[in-house]
């Protein structure tokens, strides 16, 4: 099977590390798409149609080279009584949003679309997982808040990092959660007729 370079269109820390832990090699590109949304659209549907358009910024910006290559892209948000919880702006709405979902379950939904350019195909698909958090009280929130981990995180939490320390159970993919559902990108390559292995270093 041709190997083309990877490529992972995304900023996010996290995106990265997995794809790191799974031993892949793939090149970072950062891309400024257009991250609006009509919130009365379903969350799976967002999430997907973001991606999808990350994707393609980091295409059109590679566009031109004569090589071959494949594109991942995510997006992730958190749903609470169908309202859409994204990033917090500040510190105020980072403790708004925790103190919505502490003590009941939201759900997370993941949105990834896989570009492969030999094709000129994109396979989108997004995925759902349940969590459950404890209860806490609002110092315990603040507390949390003031060690920064929420910030640039959809709902306001991690939950690789202390925000561990909210959650009772999942149901569902726990690497959704933390951004990239990993099982589920192995499963588009397949569709796509690529191997993931092939990017695995020896
Ligand atoms: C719920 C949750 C989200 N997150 C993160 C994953 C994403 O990085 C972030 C959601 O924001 P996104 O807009 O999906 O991604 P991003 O802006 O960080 O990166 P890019 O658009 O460049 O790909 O929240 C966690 O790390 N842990 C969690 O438990």
């Amino acid at each position: 099977m041709m190997k083309h370079r990877l490529i992972l269109a995304s900023g996010s820390p996290r995106r990265r590390q997995l794809l790191e832990m799974l031993g892949l090699s793939f090149d970072i590109i950062v891309t400024n798409a257009d991250e609006s949304f009509e919130p009365s659209l379903p969350p799976a549907n967002i999430v997907r149609e973001l991606a999808h358009r990350k994707a393609s910024a980091a295409v059109r910006s590679i566009t031109g080279s004569d090589e071959r290559f494949v594109v991942v892209a995510a997006d992730t948000v958190v749903v609470v009584d169908g309202d859409i919880l994204g990033k917090p702006s500040t510190e105020d709405e980072a403790i708004d949003m925790l103190t919505r979902l502490q003590g009941r379950h939201h759900d997370v939904y993941t949105g990834v679309a896989v570009y492969d350019s030999t094709t000129d195909k994109t396979i989108g698909a997004s995925v759902q997982t349940r969590v459950w958090m404890h209860p806490r009280a609002k110092e315990w929130l603040t507390w949390y808040v003031r060690t920064g981990e929420p910030m640039d995180k959809a709902g306001s939490y991690a939950i690789q990092g202390q925000g561990s320390l909210l959650v009772e159970r999942i149901e569902g993919d726990f690497y959704n959660v933390v951004g990239l559902p990993v099982g589920k990108l192995d499963e588009i390559f397949t569709e796509l007729g690529l191997s993931i292995q092939s990017w695995m270093e020896a």
